[in-house]
């Protein structure tokens, strides 16, 4: 055995039963990972046990947890080339659906021991890393309502209901965004702020696609007229970020740059990464290539071709 890790494990996270899922990762990675194992406490979070091991110099760290636990964790990995593995076991695990990991124990581990890594961006909000996203306005009504409680009782459908009770608070705020280039003065429900995004975030989803590896961050303004306005954008937007197309209503825009300054009229509520942390203003800064992570080793390419199941098919390749 040449390789070690530093796993962090959170206890609480997600609704499995985490003495079996501890199980099933030692059972696929201590045959060849030799892990350091911690848990994260209600005290001590992923990040004090993440900086701890890279002070201790370790070959590589491994977080398993929800997206509240991976984020905490990859704070402290960013900028030191420590290649970063992503275990998820949380309710919504946005963090491996935008980073196009596996989010089933067995194929995240099987993508830490092939030992591919690729490097990913990040970004400072306020000096707080942010590895997705970040969500101004109606988002934080939203995390607060789908509390552990109601993640406990409903999965991923606490975040569903909490989005939908939340269209009946829809607030309008007046926005300022400034970038390298631009100031943008408008009203607006909802700013987001995406690095990477998985399809769920779909208030992130104004442009057709958002890379996570090209330097640059992605902001998508909704500002609906009303609750039916409120509806019409979030179904829109659904169809866009599911079809990979850009969003083509009136009162959705969307605006790429490397940095973001946002003041609100009245100040928003921010959510970072899925937590509610403070309130508007903001200065978000993209760090290129700031997170080295584990990836798996075949790209999940779109296909480009499909046959299979067409009626009397016959293939014949030629020399
Ligand atoms: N041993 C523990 N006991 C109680 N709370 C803990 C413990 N370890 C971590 N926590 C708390 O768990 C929260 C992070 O949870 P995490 O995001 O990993 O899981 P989740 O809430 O199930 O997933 P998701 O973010 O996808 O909804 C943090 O607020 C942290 O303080």
């Amino acid at each position: 055995m040449s390789r070690s890790a530093c796993l962090i494990f959170n206890p609480v996270a997600g609704q499995g039963d985490p003495e079996l899922e501890l199980d099933q990762i030692r059972s696929i990675l201590e045959p060849e990972i030799e892990l350091d194992i911690y848990f994260t406490t209600e005290e001590v979070d992923a990040d004090e046990l993440a900086r701890a091991a890279v002070e201790r110099g370790v070959e590589a760290i491994i977080a398993s947890g929800g997206d509240g636990t991976l984020s905490a964790a990859a704070a402290a990995v960013v900028n030191t080339n420590i290649p970063f593995g992503i275990i998820s076991r949380g309710t919504a695990n946005a963090f491996a659906a935008a980073l196009t990991i596996p989010d089933t124990i067995a194929d995240a581990c099987q993508t830490i021991l092939q030992g591919k890594t690729r490097a990913v961006d990040v970004a400072y909000c306020n000096e707080r890393l942010m590895v997705l996203l970040v969500g101004i306005g109606f988002e934080a009504g939203t995390v607060e309502k789908a509390d552990r409680n109601a993640k406990n009782r409903l999965g991923m459908m606490a975040y569903i209901l909490a989005g939908i009770q939340e269209l009946g608070n829809l607030q309008k705020f007046a926005v300022e965004i400034e970038t390298e280039d631009k100031i943008i003065q408008t009203i607006a429900s909802a700013v987001t702020v995406a690095n990477a995004a998985p399809a769920t975030s779909v208030l992130a989803h104004g442009p057709a696609g958002i890379i996570f590896d090209d330097g640059l961050l992605d902001l998508t303004i909704v500002a609906p007229e009303n609750k039916t306005g409120a509806i019409a954008a979030t179904f829109h937007l659904f169809q866009t970020a599911t079809a990979g197309t850009p969003v083509e209503r009136d009162d959705i825009g969307y605006l790429r740059a490397k940095t973001f300054k946002i003041t609100t009229e009245p100040p928003q509520k921010v959510v970072i990464d899925g937590e509610v942390v403070g309130t508007t203003p903001v200065e978000i800064n993209c760090i290129p290539e700031g997170l080295r992570v584990f990836v798996p080793s075949v790209a999940e390419d779109i296909p480009t071709e499909k046959l299979e199941g067409l009626p009397n098919l016959t293939v014949e390749m030629k020399d």
